[in-house]
């Protein structure tokens, strides 16, 4: 089980941690802090009061920001533990001994500052609660009368109640300056406010009954009138008026204009602008100084909103007159007649009757724009089931006119395009793709997907004609899509049609012969196929492609550009041998644009990189090249001493130099000695094994150790057993013999 969170008042906030750190005794300490931070009323203070001090946390605040040997007096109902320069007192602050005991510590002294943050034992009732804190304050703000010095500072916790406001009427009774705060470090949740009452008037005499509850709180039953039936009750004030501005009609100077921030704004607000001798001049038209009377803009405002009103019906009533006359000849015109004498008559209602018009074309608009979002969401609504049924692709709807086209194909009527496709002419397929706007029908076509579209209206008859059509597109999309696969299909349509082509011709009057008419195409289309009916059957293949030409004009034009390769001449796979792919796949590479030059040269700068030392080698070299300069250096210095001295022979100089030289190892360099193994052991006489040149060394074949080892072994065996102690001892104390001889 988890540790239950802390809320409102146990919570331990903020200010409790900063209290603890801080070494105050009470996270209310902060509220005085913030509170002294902004009345700045401790600072001047020589004497103050703490009434319920308890543990002390206000009071430690009062030390700290009154000045030195200041009187500090806390009262409290439990006792404080002592505080340096701070008297103490264990009291109720609500009787008369509490009071006596204050007197006995001020003697004549008067406090600048009374505080108190009295809380009283709460958990009666609300009200309970809400009483005895304002009783509290109230015995609070009692002695606070009795020991402030005049301009004094009262600082006290106020609940907020109803008691609340009759308890601010009555601190304003003593004080000049009354302002309620809420610091910071009081928390949110807690109903306390703070006080602030300044300037304490120290009236000569106070009527007890400001501090009797009976009096101060409207609650208390009392006979008498309460406190707050006291305070006059004002009337309350006018919204929207500034104050004591009750008219509507404002005048303002022209400076006032001119010195306005906003003009606009200003002008708003005026009703008349007054101007002044000095606005004068002769930039101050006529018609400038007719606008400075705001009313009468406004009355030509309502004038011409009259006439334009009257303007626009006496138009609308003589279209009316126009078109009734058309109807009805003469008999209307005393209608009209009628309806001009109700006109004039009404002319007061005209501005309502058009603010009224506008108001229903508005509506109207409003409406439309309504219908016209809700048909569109239908649309929308229905086109999303219609791609959930799988009728329909994503953003493509095969259910309006423009749609239904996408894949009727209608427009591959023109055989002779076909052929041309055929034949590899890019050009003709491109007329046939870019014709009529991506696959779109022609408007002949476009009546065609009408009635397709349209189906369920038409009779049996239609209906046969219509399936009998859509099966000839169905027809030609296949075809359409077998040129494209190519697949040697292809070329068997092509005969066909040629076939169908020459027959259809032969068929022909003479001066039909010169072209293909469109429906000739479209018989031969059908018959073609109808031939071969496995061909019809468009293939998942085929339908895929389908839909890709018939979304996609680029992808249409793609792939009948695709069509054409090496396997679209041939129904079988075109065999070829395996030399021929193996040199296809070494060679059908895409030229680099780089010479071999220029590959050989960034092979080169690679190898010098590569065969660069690592940067710590490079370094490590560096100090060693420094380290052998300042070393030659130091021993050319020393030669030059040395030969400049004149008191040795030059064979002891000769002598010098070398040890010098050989000092800062730039003598003879090192020889390279070779390591050579021999049985015999090291440091015998050898001779030059073949091969070796220079300096060579003999070394045993053996470690070091096993070497001692052995020599160890030999001692033993000369020792025999009974010198074992002995040789034993030998390791130790004659171990200079055996080591000189292991030397
Ligand atoms: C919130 S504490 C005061 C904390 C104090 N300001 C501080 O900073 O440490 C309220 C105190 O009021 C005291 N109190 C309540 N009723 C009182 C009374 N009638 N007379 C004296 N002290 C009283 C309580 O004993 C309690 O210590």
């Amino acid at each position: 089980m988890g540790k239950k969170l802390k809320v409102g008042k146990t919570r331990k906030d903020k200010f409790y941690h900063l209290a603890k750190e801080t070494g105050y005794r009470s996270r209310s300490s902060f509220k005085l802090i913030q509170l002294n931070r902004k009345f700045q009323f401790l600072q001047k203070a020589r004497a103050l009061v703490d009434l319920c001090a308890a543990p002390g946390g206000w009071l430690q605040v009062a030390s700290k920001f009154m000045p030195v040997s200041s009187l500090i007096i806390g009262v409290d109902l439990v006792p404080i533990k002592p505080i340096p320069n701070v008297v103490t007192l264990q009291e109720d602050i609500t009787t008369e001994k509490c009071r006596q005991s204050l007197r006995k510590e001020l003697q004549t002294w008067k406090v600048d500052v009374v505080l108190n943050d009295g809380a009283p034992n709460v958990g009666a009732n609300w009200q309970h609660d809400a009483f005895s804190q304002a009783h509290l304050t109230l015995m609070a703000l009692k002695l606070a009368c009795e020991f402030l010095t005049k301009g004094g500072t009262f600082v006290t916790k106020v609940f907020r109640s109803k008691d609340y406001q009759p308890l601010l009427w009555i601190f304003q009774q003593f004080f000049k300056k009354v302002q309620a705060t809420k610091p910071q470090a009081s928390r949110n949740e807690s109903a306390e406010i703070f006080v602030i009452c300044q300037g304490f008037v120290a009236p000569d005499k106070i009527d007890s009954k400001f501090f009797d509850p009976k009096y101060a709180f409207k609650e208390v039953e009392v006979q008498a009138k309460t406190v707050k039936e006291l305070i006059p009750v004002k009337k309350p004030k006018a919204e929207g008026y500034t104050d004591g501005d009750l008219t509507l009609y404002h005048s303002f100077m022209v400076t006032d204009f001119l010195k306005a921030e906003n003009p606009v704004d200003f002008l708003g607000k005026a009703s008349e602008l007054l101007l002044l001798y000095c606005a004068c001049t002769s930039h101050t038209s006529d018609g400038v100084r007719t606008c400075c009377s705001m009313n009468l803009l406004l009355n030509w405002r309502s004038k011409l909103r009259r006439y334009l009103a009257k303007k626009l019906k006496d138009e609308a009533k003589q279209l009316d007159q126009e078109i009734s006359s058309d109807e009805e000849g003469s008999n209307s015109e005393e209608e009209a007649g009628k309806k001009e004498d109700e006109e004039e008559g009404g002319e007061d209602n005209e501005e309502e009757e058009m603010v009224k018009k506008l108001a229903e074309l508005k509506a109207e608009e409003v409406a439309e724009l309504k219908r016209k979002k809700r048909k569109l969401l239908k649309e929308q609504r229905k086109q999303r089931e219609r791609v959930e049924l799988k009728m329909d692709l994503p953003g493509v709807s095969i259910a309006s006119t423009e749609d239904s086209s996408l894949f009727s194909l209608v427009s591959i009527k023109k055989k002779k395009v076909l052929v041309d496709i055929s034949k590899g002419d890019m050009k003709a397929a491109d007329t046939l793709v870019d014709e009529d706007d991506d696959f779109h029908l022609s408007d002949e076509d476009g009546d065609d997907a009408d009635k397709m579209s349209l189906a369920s209206d038409l009779d049996d008859e239609d209906l046969e004609e219509v399936e009998r059509r859509q099966k000839e597109l169905e027809k030609k999309l296949s075809l359409y899509v077998f040129l494209l696969l190519g697949k040697g299909k292809k070329r068997k349509a092509e005969e066909d049609i040629k076939e169908e082509e020459e027959q259809q011709e032969a068929a022909l009057p003479e001066e039909e012969k010169a072209g293909p008419s469109l429906e000739a195409a479209e018989e031969s289309d059908s018959d073609s196929d109808d031939s071969s009916d496995d061909e019809t059957i468009l293939s998942p293949e085929g339908l895929a492609l389908g839909t890709q030409i018939a979304t996609s004009k680029k992808r249409a034009r793609d792939l009948v550009d695709s069509s054409f390769h090496r396997f679209a001449t041939s129904d079988e796979p075109w065999e070829v041998p395996e030399w021929f792919l193996d040199d296809e796949r070494k060679h059908r590479k895409r030229p680099v644009p780089v010479t071999k030059e220029m590959v050989e040269e960034y092979k080169q700068k690679w190898k010098e990189i590569n065969s660069r030392p690592i940067k710590r080698v490079a370094e490590a070299k560096a100090r060693k090249k420094r380290r052998t300069l300042k070393k030659m250096e130091q021993a050319k210095k020393k030669a030059e001493a040395v030969v400049n001295t004149v008191d040795i022979s030059e064979r002891e100089k000769m002598a010098q130099l070398k040890s010098i030289y050989k000092k800062a190892g730039l003598g003879k360099e090192k020889r390279e000695v070779t390591y050579v193994v021999s049985k015999k052991g090291a440091g015998k006489k050898v001779r030059r094994p073949p091969g070796v040149k220079g300096v060579f060394k003999v070394v045993d074949g053996r470690m070091k150790k096993d070497l001692r080892g052995m020599q160890r072994k030999e001692q033993r065996a000369k020792g025999g057993k009974g010198k074992r102690g002995k040789g034993r001892q030998a390791k130790g104390g004659k171990g200079v013999k055996s080591g000189k001889g292991r030397k």
